[in-house]
């Protein structure tokens, strides 16, 4: 089945409304590669100037509750990101997984509640260094697409992004083979879970994604696009990514 690849920005604590004109040139660039999806998540003080200025783009929140509303202090629905603009969410980032403490439950509950409000979904796993280096990725990997994945997910709404713990913002990537064996795990897990609509999921890798190194990556066996951190706060960093997903 043929996947078109999505390359996706999450500017997780950074930004503000004067580095929203960085929107301008990535939104050139994606309108330049019409076979590639584009995204950026934004801090949720940044989704509606940024889907005012970039409407070509998808924008995005990085989390949202799995409460429709109430009595959440802080807490931001999936209703009010989508009214200020958001067309997909993050769930179960592995920051929110260590800073917040949120569980793989608690990502299957926000990525239902985002469905249920016409959000699309990316949601994250991936392992520890220690877990990895006990042999045990794969399982841990498995272990948190069972929990975290919706019953009814499928590639219209619902995208995987497999981002190593140990990967993240370290420059370290893990080899190109070690990416298409977790890729091809989490994809016959898929499988087992929702059957053929796998085929359709979109599953992304994340963690120190940069231009020098996204061709490769893109181009790995079941990767159908990046999730990308540091690399997506400049137009002068992410438009390379994108570039390199055109030519897959
Ligand atoms: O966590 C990430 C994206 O969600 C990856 O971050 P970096 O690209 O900065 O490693």
């Amino acid at each position: 089945m043929m996947r078109r690849k999505l390359v996706a920005g999450n500017w997780k604590m950074n930004g503000s409304l004067a580095t929203l004109a960085e929107l301008d040139a990535i939104a050139q660039a994606a309108a330049a590669a019409p076979g590639v999806d584009v995204a950026i998540a934004v801090p949720f003080t940044l989704i509606h100037p940024a889907a005012v200025r970039a409407p070509g783009l998808a924008i995005g929140a990085e989390d949202v509750h799995e409460a429709e509303s109430g009595a959440h202090t802080g807490c931001v629905s999936a209703a009010m990101v989508r009214e200020a603009g958001a067309s997909f969410t993050i769930a179960g980032h592995s920051e929110r997984r260590a800073d917040q403490g949120e569980t793989s439950h608690d990502a299957w509950a926000k990525a239902a509640a985002a469905h249920r409000q016409g959000l699309n979904v990316i949601l994250c796993c991936g392992e520890t260094e220690a877990e990895r280096d006990a042999g045990r990725a794969e399982r841990v990997v498995q272990a948190q697409i069972e929990k975290s994945v919706p019953d009814h997910a499928d590639g219209r709404w619902f995208t995987l992004a497999y981002e190593p713990r140990w990967a993240i913002g370290t420059g370290r990537t893990p080899t190109l083979d070690e990416i298409a064996a977790i890729h091809a795990i989490a994809r016959a897990k898929l499988r087992h879970m929702i059957g053929d609509a796998a085929d359709g999921v979109r599953i992304l890798y994340g963690g120190s994604v940069v231009g020098g190194n996204a061709g490769d990556i893109l181009a790995t066996d079941n990767v159908d696009g990046a999730l990308v951190g540091g690399a997506s706060l400049t137009a002068a960093k992410f438009v390379p990514i994108i570039e390199a997903a055109a030519r897959i």
